[in-house]
């Protein structure tokens, strides 16, 4: 097919041609429809917006925010928003395509979005950040909407921020609409089990994934980078299941203790230590926080930022499972590697699809004004991981291809099966 584009593309490059790498083999595999390709590689909406914010010392601060709309053929696009320094165009655009796929995979009926504001949230008071998140949702007015696109949280967003999000867009339609947002707090109708959701979904991708690699949970050596919301929930649910936790991270370190970390105590000391471990004796602190990439466990969990994976350390990893807790931490070069060494990658757009299951859920419990306990909400989200990941392996040994492309090829099936029936170019 003409349209594969084989150029190499450097490591840590452009999120989006990474994400678009890896579409394009999985492209190749299926014969992907030329227009259907042509529709999918570029996002059908971006907006960005400048939001100029009164600053608790009276200085006015602007900053940059998106939101990109990768498709909306299967439904409402769905994503999260992210508040970091880092946030670019691009990388929304990956995020919100990988959205698109995750979707697909787990085959709820959402298309991808995503959202981010260039800000640095842990430099901010709680009103400088509730202005932003009311600016930002005053400029996306036009976009957000409970059968248009609909935010959850994401890196360096929760709870709160969802509320006031929730808050200023019901205020602008003058009545309450709380399905125009997932991850609310239970109280303005958030669902049991969505904060836990992405984690707890990385753990059932994982068991399945050790069962396929033979590996007995109860023998497990686990090391989890991250220590955020998908971190600490993945970390704490595998430390339940009987897995070893010998470590995990945050910003501040890694910690490393070979006869397991009580995660329980990790997490109490986070919260009680505003968000971070920082000084946290219950294990040790590892003199470079990178090694926790390369140690000798059983399975790794990236849980926090893209491109951790890379061709400078990829050669170096002894896991032999990683289990996408984050989006994007592997990038494109490294995959190869990874495939060569006989390491089994449950990609992003599969191993954390729980968070974006719970918040259909979220939105199906809000559009029927009825709230399910969190026992029912538990067992859906694991039967659709379960049956995910088994389609997803399924492919992988009907092509012979590795679990990411395996993921690709599933959720770009299902999106051009799609345009099939709905046509309309
Ligand atoms: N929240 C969700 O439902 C979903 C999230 N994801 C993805 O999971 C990843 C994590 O998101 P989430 O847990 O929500 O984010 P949080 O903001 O809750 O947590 C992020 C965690 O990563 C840590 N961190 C950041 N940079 C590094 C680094 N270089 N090395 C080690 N730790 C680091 C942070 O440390 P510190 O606190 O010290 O800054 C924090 O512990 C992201 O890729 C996100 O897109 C995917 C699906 C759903
Ligand atoms: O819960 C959601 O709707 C989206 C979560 C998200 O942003 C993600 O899965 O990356």
């Amino acid at each position: 097919m003409g349209y594969i584009e084989p150029a190499p593309i450097k490591d840590k490059s452009n999120p989006f041609e990474s994400m678009m790498s890896r579409f394009n083999i999985a492209a190749e595999v299926l014969g992907l429809d030329e227009q259907v390709y042509n529709v999918l590689k570029s996002p059908s909406k971006q907006v960005s917006v400048s939001l100029p914010i009164t600053m608790d010392d009276g200085s006015i601060k602007v900053f940059e925010g998106h939101r990109v709309i990768h498709s909306n053929i299967l439904g409402p696009s769905k994503g999260g928003i992210r508040y970091a320094m880092d946030v670019h165009l691009d990388e929304v655009k990956a995020l919100a395509a990988w959205m698109t796929w995750k979707c697909a995979v787990v085959d709820i009926p959402y298309g991808g979005a995503k959202g981010g504001i260039k800000c640095n949230p842990r430099q901010m008071s709680a009103g400088e950040i509730e202005r932003l998140t009311r600016a930002y949702t005053q400029a996306m007015t036009g976009v957000f909407g409970p059968d248009r696109d609909i935010p959850a949280p994401d890196m360096g967003t929760g709870p709160r921020e969802m509320a006031w999000l929730m808050d200023e867009y019901s205020r602008s339609m003058g009545t309450t609409v709380n399905a125009v947002v997932t991850g609310k707090p239970l109280v303005l109708g958030g669902s049991l089990g969505r904060v836990e959701a992405t984690g707890r979904g990385v753990m059932v991708s994982a068991l399945a994934a050790m069962e396929k690699l033979k590996i007995n949970p109860y023998h497990a050596n686990i090391a989890v980078q991250g220590f955020g919301n998908v971190g600490s929930f993945a970390a704490l649910l595998l430390a339940e299941r009987g897995c070893t936790v010998v470590a995990v991270s945050d910003i501040s370190g890694a910690y490393y203790n070979e006869k397991g970390i009580d995660i329980k105590k990790a997490i109490e000391y986070r919260d009680n230590n505003k968000g971070s471990l920082e000084g946290w004796d219950g294990a040790e602190l590892m003199a470079d926080a990178e090694e926790l990439l390369l140690l000798d466990v059983d399975v790794l969990v990236p849980a926090a930022v893209e491109d951790v994976i890379h061709s400078g350390n990829v050669d170096k990893i002894k896991a032999k499972l990683i289990v996408e807790g984050a989006n994007g931490p592997t990038s494109a070069e490294a995959d190869r590697v990874i495939n060569e060494k006989g390491i089994m990658a449950v990609p992003d757009i599969l191993a954390n699809a729980g968070g974006v299951t719970v918040s259909y859920f979220e939105w199906v419990q809000n559009r029927l004004g009825y709230k399910w306990t969190r026992e029912r909400v538990n067992r859906r989200s694991d039967r659709i991981m379960k049956d995910a990941f088994d389609k997803v392996y399924q492919a992988s040994q009907k092509y012979d291809i590795p679990m990411r492309i395996a993921a690709y090829v599933v959720a770009i099936d299902k999106v051009a099966e799609t345009y099939k029936f709905r046509g309309g170019f």
